[in-house]
């Protein structure tokens, strides 16, 4: 169902190279888009109208190499239960290394597609170097490329995408699919459990067989809806229960699965760095949002206490700070359907087609009351606005000088929009066109 693809090597062949190019090629399409944030794991890219997602497994397993088995092992694993397609790169320039061997140990029986990469092939000669990595015994094509200059990865690209659906999938006519997402230990299963209403037996999975969420049906006090069921994540997340990294990663299927997420967080430790982490991975997918948090039966509280709470999640979140913040507990059930009826506005408030006549009166307004500003002595004319037909929310305004228009003005186009429409919990795009 989804389009993800992860790199996987030992330290130094260029995967966070090939990664830079691979979310570079989409940057520079969408770079109109507002708010794009990096991150040095886990990035978007699109290649022949097919969106993807891609995981550098590397970068967190320490810059040495003399590296543990261990870690690869966990490398590899990741990649096999998270990723549809693998890329496992080699260096040429080096040659076969006893790490490659053990790399390729752990790959070599996976059901995976997996794609043997010899990088660093920058002139035409390397590539009779790289015949000598066939010796690892994986059984695939071999792809000489340079990340660094851009050779073979056009076709490396054919290749990985050839695997993937166009427009990942998500179409209108479902259920709402709904997603429990958080660290570890936040309560997860026990949200789902409360939810749900009974403790619910755990499929033990094997590594290496494909794993597709499972979605739970849940029919009650008149919703209707998909729970993404992350029983599955829950149990393999333990086992790296100290690796940031994994934590989050882990995340990455289970929020593009979905449409909607609750995001937990627990009361007790408030927002931290690996909770945006999870946040952005949301934005970024351009998923809708609702953030609970949660063991609120923990806190003590005054009257202030919920209030300045909320203020110091909204400035971690900012700039999209227009999110429902839900406090309750898994514990006492409290606030739990009042999560969940919030959970279920996003999503309507994500699907819902605005008018585009009524778009039009409202934003041109607001733009003839404050227009863009002159840039090198022209001004910015813009003529009309539509959304467009994306799953997610986006608006396209027309003008003479798409080029002229500023992320600040952008978003205040955004802040128009919310303003006048119901886009709590949804990110929103805003693109600028030539006319
Ligand atoms: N000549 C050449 N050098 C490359 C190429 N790709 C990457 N490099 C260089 O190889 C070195 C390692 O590249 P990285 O992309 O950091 O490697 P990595 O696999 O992500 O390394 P870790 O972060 O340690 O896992 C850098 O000095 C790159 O400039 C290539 O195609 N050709
Ligand atoms: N006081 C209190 N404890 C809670 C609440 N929710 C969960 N817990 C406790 O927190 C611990 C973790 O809960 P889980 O539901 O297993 O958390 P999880 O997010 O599924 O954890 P992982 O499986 O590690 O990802 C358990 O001991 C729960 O009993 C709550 O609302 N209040």
């Amino acid at each position: 169902m989804s389009n993800i693809v992860a790199i996987v090597g030992r330290p130094n062949v260029g995967k966070s190279t090939l990664f830079n190019r691979l979310i570079g090629s989409r940057k520079a399409i969408v770079n109109e888009e507002s708010g794009v944030t990096r991150d040095r794991n886990y990035g978007k890219s699109e290649w022949n109208g097919k969106e993807f997602s891609v995981i550098d497994t590397g970068g967190y397993v320490s810059n040495s190499d003399d590296i543990f088995e261990e870690e690869i092992n966990k490398q590899v694993l990741l990649a096999i239960e998270e990723a549809d397609v693998i890329l496992f790169m080699v260096d040429t320039e080096i040659g076969l290394t006893d790490l490659d061997q053990n790399f390729a140990k752990l790959l070599r029986n996976i059901q995976k597609p997996i794609y043997l990469v010899a990088n660093k092939v920058d002139t035409s000669e390397r590539i009779y170097d790289a015949s000598e990595f066939y010796r690892l015994g994986i059984n695939s094509d071999l792809f000489c490329i340079s990340s660094a200059n851009g050779f073979g990865t056009g076709e490396l690209l054919d290749k990985i995408t050839s695997h993937f659906q166009t427009d990942s999938v998500e179409s209108t006519d479902h259920l709402p699919r709904i997603t429990i997402v958080g660290r570890p230990n936040v309560g997860k299963s026990s949200t789902i459990n409360a939810l749900i209403g009974e403790e619910r037996n755990i499929v033990t999975e094997i590594a290496g067989t494909t794993r597709d969420s499972l979605y739970t049906r849940y029919n009650r006090f008149g919703h209707d809806f998909l729970l993404v069921d992350t029983a599955g994540l829950r149990k393999k997340a333990k086992v790296n229960e100290d690796v940031e990294f994994y934590s989050v990663m882990r995340s990455v299927r289970a929020i593009e699965d979905s449409d909607v997420c609750m995001l937990l967080i627990d009361a007790t430790r408030g927002m931290e760095a690996q909770d945006l982490n999870i946040f952005h991975l949301i934005e970024r997918n351009r998923k809708g949002v609702v953030i609970l948090i949660n063991k609120w039966d923990l806190i003590e509280k005054d009257n202030k206490t919920t209030l300045l709470f909320e203020k110091e999640i909204r400035e971690k979140i900012a700039p999209f700070r227009d999110v429902d913040i839900i406090f309750t507990s898994a514990l006492t059930k409290q606030r739990l359907l009042k999560a969940l009826e919030a959970t279920l506005k996003v999503y309507e408030n994500r699907t819902q087609k605005l008018k585009t006549s009524e778009l039009n009166r409202v934003m041109l307004e607001a733009i003839e009351n404050y227009p863009p500003p002159m840039v090198k002595g022209k001004s910015v004319k813009i003529k009309y606005v539509t959304q467009l037909p994306t799953h997610a929310p986006s608006f396209a305004f027309y003008c003479n000088l798409p080029q002229y228009v500023k992320e600040t003005y952008k978003r205040f186009l955004e802040n128009k929009i919310r303003e006048n429409w119901d886009f709590t919990g949804v990110p929103i795009q805003i693109f600028m066109r030539k006319k």
